[in-house]
Formats: C-alpha cells, structure tokens, sequence
C-alpha cells in the first residue's frame, strides 16, 4: 500500500493549524465558562493551552495511571514543538491533558467530572431532540426498505449534528448530491449476508448522534440482522462530543422517557436488550490511543476480528481507519482498510483532510469548486469494504 505525507499542525494555513490556533483557544472558553472550575483546574488549562500552541510537548506526570503508555506512545516527540507530532497524535493528547488540567484524574472533587457534561447534557436536552424523536413515529410506516434507509441516513447526518429522522422524506438536511460515496446497498447486503452475527458499531459522538446510532442498533436487532450488536464507547471524556457510558445510558433513558411512543419503544428495546446481552457496551484504552486502527493491541483485534461487520462512525474513527495522512483522493478505500480485523463500514461526514475512495470526477468537481469540502462537514461517505 503506497504511504502518504502525515498531516501535522505546523503547516501554516492549514487546518490542523487552525484546530490548534483557532478551536482549541474557543474551545477552552467555553469548558472554562460551562463549569465553575477554582483557581488551579483554571491555570492548568490555561497552561495547556499556551504549551500546546507555542510550547514543546510535556510528558504526563509520574503519577498517572497512564504515564509509561503515553512516554512509550511518544517516544522521539517529547520535548519537540506540538506542531512536530502528527496531527492525530497531537489532538488526542491535547484532550489527555485537558483532563489532567481539570482534574478528571486527580483524587478530589472534580475526579471523573466530564468537562464536556454540559455541552453533551443541553444538546439532549433540547428541543431538536424532541422534534427528531418526534419524528420517529412517522417511519413506523414506511416501508421496511424505506425505514432502513431512513435510519442509516439518520445515524450518518447525525455525525454532522443537524440529524432529521425528516431527512428522508427531504425536508432538510442533507441532499444526495453531499453523499461522495454511497456503499449503502454493500452495507445492508453484508448485513444479510451473514444475518445473525455479531455486529461492532464504533460510536462517535453522544447526543443527536448517539440517538440515531442506537435507533440503528435496535433496528438491526429486532430485523434480525444481528444477533448482537457490541457497542464501543471511549473509556473517558475525549473529543468534546465523543461518547462514553454514561452518554450511553443518558441516551437510553431520553428514548425510553420520549412522549413518542415509537422512541419508548426503541428505548424500551435497547434497555432490554442490553439486559439480555444482546446489546453489549464495551470500551478499550486504545479508543482514546493517539494511533490508527492499523495498530490496535491484538486482544481489540481479536475481538472485532469474529464481527460480521464493523460500523465506525464518525471523522476521528475514519482518520485512524484510512491513517491520518494526506491520501490522494482516489487512494482504494478497500486498500486503506486491509488491515481492519473484519468487514468495515465507515458513517462519516466530512470534518478533516483525510479522504480516500473517491472517483477522479468527484474529487475533480470538488477541487473545482474551491471551497472547503474536505473539512466543511457538508459532504459524506458510506464507504464498505472486506478486507
Ligand atoms: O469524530 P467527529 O466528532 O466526527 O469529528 C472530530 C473532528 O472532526 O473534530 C476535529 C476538529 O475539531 C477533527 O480533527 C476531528 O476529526
């Protein structure tokens, strides 16, 4: 497989840069403003964030659980410039730290205080969830086909945030013309393919996109098209929106609590089903590892390497599918993932450089427009391959 340049953060004008020099200073803003942080949480991120846009990297402290994963993961980057260390590297660390500085780890108060809690805690509160659970009583009358179809389109846009259970009847959201590449009919056949598997989903974010995934996940439970579904979730706060456990179950409970009927029962379903096990939440430390999926630990490949198919969702999951790199546009999906342990799906609206699978002409009559489709969020992939 040709390899490609690593994307980093110290190319002037890119938009590695701009997440480092331009989000993360918002970002920090807003974790700061969104929690009564004291004094000491409120330095250490302020420090951070100086160290992680003119500083050199700093190894975590001794006493980290951590500690002599992240030094071997970093071997030959500390003490370099954070815009030295690949971009996926740099970021995941980025987060590693910012819960450091909030005292995630720390013995005292704020241990295990997700700084990201209220962000995810209003988004599922809001009104636009009310309205796209709403909306799940109207599928109940589609057609099989048509309701799948609904569904899988609600668990990809809901990566973008602006999820519509409504987008199929094409009120809103998305058009066909955002979709890059439409695997969907390979997806639902791997499905029926091997019907009754396992089947892995790789969550991205909680909320709006969690939603849609879990509504998924009933649907190929009480179709028959798996027989289990594993749900991985990350082992802590990652990402701002990424999903943990307790996202999981804050998640459940809004289904099984909805007014709509349709979303009581899916709630009811999914809370019966992780009873009986046939809906297992797992996670691994390697789902916040600043690696690609290319160098997963051998028990997390032995464990997806029984799945009839691997759902990943999401940007971040699909640079650690293909590698973080800066891939020519028509680089094979297929050849980029043929190191994953088992069938893989990639859900993923465009948010990063990183892009592989696409024909000459698209990538032509996206390079055509001058506009910045990559890293937009405008457009998306359902991309399938067996490795
Ligand atoms: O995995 P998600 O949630 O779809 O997207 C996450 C992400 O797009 O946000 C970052 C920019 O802030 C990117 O570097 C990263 O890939």
């Amino acid at each position: 497989m040709p390899t490609a340049p690593v994307i980093r953060s110290d190319v002037p004008g890119s938009f590695a840069r701009a997440v480092f020099h331009d989000r993360h200073p918002e970002l920090v803003r807003q974790v700061l403003g969104a929690l009564p942080y004291g004094p000491v949480e409120r330095a250490a991120v302020e420090r951070l964030l100086v160290e992680s846009t003119t500083g050199v990297l700093e190894p975590l402290g001794e006493d980290a659980q951590d500690a002599a994963r992240w030094l071997e993961w970093g071997g030959g980057l500390w003490g370099k410039p954070w815009g030295e260390a690949p971009f996926l590297w740099a970021e995941s660390y980025f987060y590693r730290r910012l819960l450091d500085a909030t005292g995630y780890f720390r013995p005292g108060a704020w241990q295990g205080v997700d700084p990201f809690a209220p962000f995810k805690a209003a988004e599922l509160a809001g009104e636009a969830v009310d309205e796209e659970l709403a909306a799940l009583g109207g599928l109940d009358g589609l057609p099989g086909a048509r309701r799948a179809e609904a569904l899988l389109s609600s668990a990809l846009w809901g990566n973008r945030a602006d999820l519509s259970f409504r987008i199929t009847a094409g009120t809103g959201g998305a058009t066909a013309s955002d979709l890059l590449v439409d695997d969907s009919a390979t997806l639902w056949a791997e499905l029926e393919r091997a019907g009754g598997g396992r089947v892995c989903v790789v969550a991205d974010n909680a909320g709006r996109e969690l939603l849609p995934d879990l509504v998924l996940i009933d649907h190929l439970l009480s179709g028959g098209l798996a027989a289990q579904v594993v749900l991985y979730v990350k082992p802590q706060p990652y990402f701002v929106s990424d999903a943990t456990m307790a996202d999981v179950l804050a998640a459940v409970g809004r289904l099984r609590t909805a007014p709509c009927p349709a979303a009581g029962a899916v709630g009811g379903r999914l809370w019966q089903a992780m009873n009986s096990g046939t809906l297992v939440v797992r996670t691994d430390p390697f789902f916040c590892a600043p690696l690609p999926f290319h160098d997963m630990p051998a028990a997390l490949r032995g464990e997806l390497s029984g799945a009839k198919l691997t759902i990943l969702k999401g940007d971040l999951n699909y640079r650690r599918l293909v590698g973080d790199r800066l891939w020519p546009p028509t680089t094979p999906f297929a050849g980029a993932v043929s190191h994953f342990p088992s069938p893989v799906a990639a859900l993923r609206t465009l948010k990063s450089d990183v892009i592989v699978g696409l024909d000459a002409t698209t990538a032509a009559r996206l390079d055509g427009t001058g506009t910045a489709w990559r890293t937009s969020g405008r457009h998306a992939v359902i991309q399938v391959a067996r490795p």
